[in-house]
């Protein structure tokens, strides 16, 4: 997860609450309470409706009954008061504004409903449930009471609009309307509409759906074409729109994931207004950004439509990214272009023929969205993205219809708290509570995953390779035969036992920036998406370090007992001796390496590098004396002279001082934000405890450290020092903080 240019969104929806015709002109909120079941907590202001409601209008209360029939929801009794769990949170609210206005859905068994009617009781005979799904975007159900046989549907506007009698001109203009009026204010909105069947057509209608039923083969296509036939011919009754309230931090979070570099694709069944809404509350879209809506409704026009955008964003690529190396880095730069594609024209995008033309135009735009789009289509689009680009994609969502993408991308992240709980997170690997605390899992743990594991194939490979090569620098002694220049035992255990706790705590506890500095600078999380802290360039880096390592940890011993005495005057040139000097001096040495690369320490590194250390001269004392090993007494015999010290201490200064003083000129002279930001912290926060930093690393104070030194030229080797602290966007921080990048020094790794 440290390294995800892409990421799915599927909306966040949390309490559906039912705003229904709420008028600004109402201040005082109706009188509900001659409703025993009515909410105390819900507020209503529109006397007309109530009104209209208890005077004689029949469309009015067939709005409420339906609002009351057509659902999944089950209730539920709780200490005597009737509650509802519903599937998702938009049903649930629907039902409960129902009950609010006398309209109170009190039970269902498998073929019955009963609703209280304003303090009437009526039970309905349930012969069919045509079930929601995101294909259809609606749901109908077939009830029978006192003989008569009506179907009640609701659903997406799009869907229910076409599906209606002849006739109903004026309702549907001022309801289409209204609709919009809703969408633009960003609420989820939903089209109710029934008719009443005759007993000889829903007979006839019956049959035929049965046999569909009953069919073995096309099953679906059949159920949907007898659904389709009888969702016909519909009478409209109105519009329910529902607020649908972003979770907290949802805006910084899109912000500060979008500054980490991290692309973020809106992928939602909702209309496009309500989408575009949410899209702006949300600040994926800004005003500046320029919109390209793709909804044609043919492959060809589809095609065009994305041809003129692909014209249009290259031309203002190349126009702002003059010097920019690639098209995509360009974009990044451009004030930003937003695509918008529907569920529609999105079928013919997905084509094998225009998929990567798609992906092309989509690719250069700071924000993709693509409404009305079913499950299936969530999936090909991340499915696309991954096929096509070289990045990782996440995919988050929090509902059934989200499954599918979640699935198919790189990692899913469900969100656990709001409807198709069980779906979302089943299919996920991670699942959170919230949508915000998604940054914390991709700039903090992501992050330092990656940077850890990063670190620690470095360190195993530089390991390994100081390790291999010694015996590559021996058979040029031996002729290259099968002599070895280690004992049997150490070579087995070296790996093992010798040198993998340390490396191990490091990759489970290092971090080279603490948590909240990795929220506060997103754009520490852009190595990750560039692969820059383990690459091919960093392996071989890797392994010439290993192999200057073993160079060095042969031939300074070899040079220290060349002709080497003991104090008695016994020769000390023998190749035990000299293969166990160079075993010890190598586990020293990788360890020493293994100090200046934790920079945080916790006891377990220092338990497991100390431990490592004792653990390697016992295991040698133990396998030498009581197992009786090859190398007996080799390793204490040689302990007991001064001369393997010397040769310990002067291997390690010219194997060590190189590295440090490679890294002190990198972070000197190119750090990289993450040195930047670490040594601000070093010095608020360790160094002025200890009173080292100063001394060691030259770094000037300001003189008045309350006094923020902002770059304006005449501070030069100043970094201001509040500025982190008083942060007014992170962006700007990083500027300044790059800005300023040149005075500053500390003990930090190059690349990290
Ligand atoms: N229970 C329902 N009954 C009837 N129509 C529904 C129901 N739920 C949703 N719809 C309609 O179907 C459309 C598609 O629903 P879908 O669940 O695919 O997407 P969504 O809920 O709008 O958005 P998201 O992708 O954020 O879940 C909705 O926009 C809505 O108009
Ligand atoms: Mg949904």
């Amino acid at each position: 997860m440290g390294r995800l240019p892409f990421h799915m969104e599927g909306r966040k929806k949390p309490h559906g609450v039912a705003q229904l015709a709420a008028n600004p002109r109402f201040t005082r909120a109706v009188d509900l309470s001659n409703n025993p079941y009515h909410d105390p907590n819900f507020k209503f202001y529109d006397q007309t409706m109530v009104d209209a409601l208890n005077g004689s209008d029949p469309s009015c209360e067939t709005f409420f009954r339906l609002l009351a029939l057509c659902h999944t929801v089950m209730p539920k009794e709780n200490d005597g008061n009737l509650e509802y769990q519903a599937q998702s949170p938009d049903e649930g609210a629907l039902v409960a504004a129902a009950r609010n206005f006398g309209f109170v859905f009190l039970s269902r068994t498998s073929n019955t409903i009963t609703i209280s009617a304003k303090g009437v009781q009526e039970t309905y005979e349930l012969l069919y449930l045509l079930d929601f799904n995101n294909v259809r975007k609606c749901m109908s159900i077939i009830l029978k009471r006192e003989g008569m046989v009506r179907i009640y549907c609701k659903g997406a506007d799009s869907v229910i609009m076409e599906r209606l009698r002849a006739g109903q001109d004026t309702l549907k203009r001022d309801t289409q309307e209204h609709l919009d009026g809703f969408a633009a204010a960003g609420l989820r909105t939903l089209c109710l509409a029934y008719k009443d069947l005759e007993e000889e057509h829903f007979l006839d209608w019956e049959s035929r759906h049965n046999d569909a039923v009953m069919s073995l083969d096309n099953r679906e296509a059949r159920l949907n074409a007898t659904y389709e036939e009888i969702e016909k011919d519909l009478l409209l009754l109105g519009a329910t729109a529902i607020e649908d309230k972003l979770q907290d931090g949802v805006p910084q979070t899109i912000a500060n994931l979008a500054l980490a570099g991290i692309k973020i694709w809106v992928l939602t069944g909702d209309k496009q207004e309500t989408t575009i809404n949410i899209g702006y509350s949300c600040q994926l879209l800004t005003d500046r950004m320029d919109f390209l809506i793709v909804d044609g409704q043919s492959a060809e026009e589809v095609e065009d439509q994305l041809m003129q955008f692909l014209d249009q964003v290259s031309i203002t690529i190349s126009d702002e990214g003059i010097g920019s190396d690639t098209l995509s880095e360009a974009g990044d730069q451009n004030a930003g272009f937003a695509l918008v594609v529907n569920g529609y024209s999105l079928v013919f995008a997905l084509n094998a023929e225009y998929e990567q033309l798609f992906l092309e135009v989509a690719s250069c735009c700071k924000a993709v969205i693509c409404c009305r789009v079913t499950p299936l289509q969530k999936a090909m689009v991340v499915d696309l993205v991954k096929r096509y680009q070289k990045g990782v994609t996440l995919s988050v969502g929090d509902g059934a219809n989200d499954v599918s993408m979640i699935k198919t991308a790189h990692i899913g992240v469900g969100i656990s708290r709001q409807e198709g709980l069980q779906a979302a997170m089943l299919a996920s690997d991670y699942s959170v509570a919230q949508f915000k605390f998604l940054e914390r899992l991709l700039l903090v743990h992501g992050r330092w995953s990656y940077y850890r594991m990063c670190k620690f194939l470095r360190y195993f490979y530089y390991k390994n390779y100081a390790f291999t090569f010694c015996h590559f620098w021996f058979a040029f002694f031996v002729a290259f035969s099968a002599q070895t220049l280690f004992d049997p035992m150490f070579i087995s255990v070296y790996n093992l036992f010798y040198t993998s706790m340390p490396v191990l705590a490091l990759g489970i506890f290092d971090q080279d920036v603490d948590d909240k500095n990795s929220i506060r600078f997103p754009k520490l999380y852009t190595p990750g998406l560039k692969n820059a802290l383990f690459n091919k360039r960093e392996f071989f880096r890797s392994a010439l370090h290993g192999l200057v390592t073993s160079f060095v940890v042969v031939f300074i011993p070899f040079g220290a007992y060349y002709n080497g005495m003991d104090l008695e005057g016994r020769s000390l040139v023998d190749q035990q001796t000299f293969g166990s000097v160079v075993a010890t001096i190598l586990v020293f040495v990788v360890t020493m390496q293994i100090f200046l690369d934790t920079l945080y320490w916790t006891p377990f590194n220092l338990i497991a590098i100390w431990g490592s250390l004792i653990f390697y001269l016992l295991l040698q004392y133990f396998y030498n004396y009581v197992l009786g090993g090859d190398y007996v007494a080799a390793l204490s015999k040689t302990m007991g002279e001064p001369t393997f010290y010397f040769t310990l201490l002067l291997t390690i200064v010219i194997l060590m001082i190189p590295v440090m003083a490679w890294r002190l000129y990198w972070a000197k002279f190119h750090p990289t934000l993450s040195d930047i930001v670490r040594l601000k912290y070093l010095r608020q926060h360790m160094w002025p405890r200890y009173g080292i930093g100063r001394l060691l690393f030259n770094s000037k104070r300001p003189r008045n450290p309350r006094q923020p030194t902002i770059s304006n030229g005449r501070t030069p080797n100043v970094l201001p020092d509040r500025i982190r602290f008083v942060a007014p966007a992170p962006s700007t921080v990083e500027e300044n903080l790059l800005s300023r990048s040149r005075s500053v020094c500390g003990l930090c790794e190059r690349r990290s």
